[in-house]
């Protein structure tokens, strides 16, 4: 089988001088879903838009399903469906007619398409609201409407750029379900989320981005064994505490808090001595992909020698 997804030495710079991708490497060859993660200004959006076709690299090159996005920028879309970031739909059609369309446009018949609408609905949650227009809905409503689109398309590779942004916690939990589904029926799924259990519940491959490099591929358990600790215990920055704890492990500033990252054992003898002479208990944790995320992105400041290494 092809490759999913191979980029080559792929760079990007915009007309203003801003280098979003900065000769970015990987190939990612089993079907499933692939996350990318970044902070703010990463380069995810590019790289998206240039794999959708949209955008077109600097230098480098990139290949969808075994096709080059420049040379075979037709095939390409034949195969993909892209929900954009942010994006929503036209406001005067109802939800189910918006869908159909889109399909009809991607060459289904109309019978085919009006049925896969309303399976699609039912799967997303909007069936119940099929009489309102687009306008009369709300805004997490919205972005499912688009999501239905995608996921309805059958498309090989689905690009979902921020797809579950804005949505209360079940309605996340039900599309996770429903992207679940889509990858045990072996398709592709590209997305980009700033939600680390989101990532971690759904991802086969992680690819983290960092200013336009890329800093880890792997999978998820891979890139949390980069931590380099297996337990982690998190306390308030009040003073001296790093001193306390100082040689049960690393340790980090990360926001207002302290982060101590061990083995299970040591973290608990930290946390002991911490909370000596104090009521209270706290609690160790295991370390996460969101550790990895803010280690591997510079996002956490080393304040021991042992830290930095
Ligand atoms: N059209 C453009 N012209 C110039 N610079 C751009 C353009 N689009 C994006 N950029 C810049 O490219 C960099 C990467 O942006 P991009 O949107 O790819 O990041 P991102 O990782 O998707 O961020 P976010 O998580 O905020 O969505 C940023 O510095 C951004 O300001």
């Amino acid at each position: 089988m092809e490759e999913v997804i191979s980029a080559r030495d792929l760079t990007k710079v915009y007309p203003d001088g801003t280098e979003a991708l900065n000769g970015i490497s990987f190939a990612v060859e089993r079907r499933g879903i692939v996350t990318l993660l970044g902070r703010n200004g990463a380069g995810k959006t590019t790289f998206v838009r240039i794999a959708a076709t949209l955008s077109a690299p600097t230098s480098g090159s990139l290949e969808v399903l075994g096709m080059d996005v420049l040379r075979d920028a037709r095939s390409v879309r034949q195969r993909i469906a892209l929900m954009p970031q942010e994006s929503y739909p036209p406001t005067f059609p109802r939800p189910g007619e918006l869908v159909e369309a889109y399909l009809v446009a991607r060459g289904w018949g109309l019978g085919d398409a009006r049925r896969k609408a309303r399976e699609i609905l039912e799967d997303v949650g909007l069936w119940e609201y099929r009489d309102k227009t687009v306008s009369e809905l709300s805004g997490g409503m919205k972005r499912k409407v688009i999501l239905a689109m995608v996921l309805a398309s059958g498309a090989d590779l689905m690009f979902l750029d921020e797809p579950t942004v804005g949505l209360d916690p079940q309605s996340r939990r039900s599309i996770w379900r429903i992207l679940e589904e889509a990858r045990r029926e072996g398709r592709a799924m590209l997305l980009t989320t700033h939600y680390m259990e989101e990532a971690e519940a759904l991802s086969d491959d992680v690819i983290i981005l960092d200013r336009g490099r890329l800093v880890a591929h792997g999978g998820v358990q891979e890139i949390v064994a980069r931590v380099g600790a297996t337990h982690k215990l998190e306390v308030s920055d009040f003073p001296g505490a790093a001193e306390v704890i100082s040689g049960y492990g690393r340790i980090y500033r990360y926001g207002s808090r302290i982060v101590l990252y061990s083995d299970r054992k040591s973290a608990e003898e930290a946390a002991a001595r911490l909370v000596r002479g104090h009521s209270g208990v706290l609690r160790v944790k295991e370390v996460g992909l969101e550790d990895a995320f803010v280690l591997l992105t510079g996002g956490a400041e080393p304040l021991d020698e042992g830290a930095g290494s």
